[in-house]
C-alpha cells in the first residue's frame, strides 16, 4: 500500500490524515512546529474519542490508527512518500515555495497533490520539474464527514497523475468529481459569494446573524446557516478565496466584503480561533 505524506496539520491536514490513516494508509504528517502537529493530532484523538463513546470504534483500533500516523516538522521524511497532499495557508507564493521544496525531496514519481481551495494548479506545478505530476485533490470540510473531492487537472497534468488520485480517493472513501482548472473550482465559486453575501447582508443591518443563519437553514434547507459556515472554514480561508475569485476574474461581482476583511485583521477568524461570527468556547 502506497505511504502518503501531508503538509500542514490544521483544519484540513488533520482531518486528510485521519481519513488516510482510518483508510490503513501510512501517513507522515508535516508542520512547520511540533506544537501545530501536536494539536492537529489531537484533534483526530478527539473525533476517536466521540466515536468511541458512540460505540463506533474501540480504544485498540483508535490506539492502531494514530500509530499509523507519524508527526513531523523534518521536510526530508516525506522522502518515503508515494503521494503528497499538500494543505498549507491558502497562499500562491507560499504553495509555489512548498512544491519546489518537495519537488527536491520527494522520489522522481511521487505525485504532488494540492488541496488549494481556488489556487492555479497549473501555477503550482510550473514550481517544481515535474508539472506531470502536479494535481488538485480538494477535500470538504469536516473531511471525515464530507463525502465530495474536486480532482482538478492542471494544462500539464498527466492522466496517469490523475487516474492515481481517482483511485486514491475511492480507497478512501470518498466520491470524486473532475474539474477543469478554474479559480474557485465549482463548489467554492458557488458557495463563499454566497458567504460573502450574508455578511454584506449583516453589515448592513438587514438581520441579526443568528437569523441570517436561521433563514437560510430553515428557507433553502442547508445543514448550517453561511455565517456559521465561515467560521467552520475560517474567515481568512474566504477571504483568501474571495481574493482569487476578484483577481482572476476582474469582476467586482467578488469584491470581498470590508467586513470579512475587518474581521480577519482582528484575528476573528472563526472556530479555530475561539470567535468569529459567533463565540467557542
Ligand atoms: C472552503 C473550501 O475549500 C471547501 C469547503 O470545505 S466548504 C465547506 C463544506 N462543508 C459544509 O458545507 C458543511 C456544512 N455543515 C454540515 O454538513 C454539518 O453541519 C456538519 C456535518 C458539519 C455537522 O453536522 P450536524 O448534524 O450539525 O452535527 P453533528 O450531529 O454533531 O455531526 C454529524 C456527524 O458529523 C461528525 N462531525 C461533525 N463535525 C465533525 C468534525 N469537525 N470532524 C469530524 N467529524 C465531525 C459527527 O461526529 C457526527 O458523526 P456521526 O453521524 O457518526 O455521529
Ligand atoms: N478550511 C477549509 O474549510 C478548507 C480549506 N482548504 C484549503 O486547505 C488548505 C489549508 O487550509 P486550513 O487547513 O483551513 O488552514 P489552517 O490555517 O487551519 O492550517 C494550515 C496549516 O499549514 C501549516 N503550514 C504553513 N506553512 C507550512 C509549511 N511550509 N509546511 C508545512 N505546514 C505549513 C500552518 O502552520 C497550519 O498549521 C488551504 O489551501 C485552504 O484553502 C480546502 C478545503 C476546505
Amino acid at each position: 500500500m502506497k505511504k502518503v505524506g501531508v503538509i500542514g496539520a490544521g483544519t484540513m491536514g488533520a482531518g486528510i490524515a485521519q481519513v488516510l490513516a482510518q483508510s490503513g494508509y501510512e501517513v507522515v504528517l508535516r508542520d512547520v512546529k511540533s506544537e501545530f502537529i501536536d494539536k492537529g493530532l489531537g484533534g483526530i484523538a478527539k473525533n476517536f474519542d466521540r466515536n468511541i463513546q458512540k460505540g463506533k470504534m474501540t480504544e485498540d483500533e483508535k490506539a492502531a490508527i494514530l500509530q499509523r500516523i507519524e508527526g513531523t516538522v523534518d521536510i526530508q521524511t516525506l522522502a518515503s512518500c508515494d503521494i503528497i497532499i499538500e494543505a498549507a495557508t491558502e497562499n500562491m507564493e507560499l504553495k509555489k515555495k512548498i512544491f519546489t521544496e518537495l519537488d527536491q525531496v520527494c522520489k522522481g514519481d511521487a505525485i504532488l497533490a494540492t488541496n488549494t481551495s481556488s489556487l492555479s494548479i497549473t501555477e503550482i506545478a510550473s514550481a517544481t520539474n515535474r508539472p506531470d505530476r502536479v494535481i488538485g485533490m480538494h477535500f470538504f470540510n469536516p473531511v471525515p464527514v464530507m463525502k465530495l473531492i474536486e480532482v482538478i487537472k492542471g494544462l500539464t497534468t498527466s492522466e496517469d497523475t490523475k487516474n492515481q488520485i481517482l483511485e486514491l480517493c475511492q480507497k478512501v472513501g470518498k466520491t470524486p468529481v473532475e474539474v477543469e482548472e478554474a479559480p474557485g473550482f465549482v463548489v467554492n465559486r458557488i458557495l463563499v459569494p454566497m458567504i460573502n453575501e450574508a455578511i454584506g447582508i449583516l453589515a448592513d443591518g438587514v438581520a441579526k446573524a443568528e437569523d441570517i443563519d436561521e433563514a437560510m437553514k430553515l428557507g433553502a434547507n442547508h445543514p448550517i446557516g453561511p455565517l456559521a459556515l465561515a467560521d467552520l472554514i475560517g474567515n481568512d480561508v474566504c477571504l483568501a478565496i474571495m481574493e482569487v475569485l476578484y483577481h482572476e476574474f476582474s469582476d467586482s461581482k467578488y469584491r470581498p466584503h470590508p467586513l470579512l476583511r475587518k474581521m480577519v485583521r482582528g484575528n476573528l477568524l472563526g472556530r479555530k480561533t475561539g470567535r468569529g461570527f459567533y463565540v467557542y468556547s
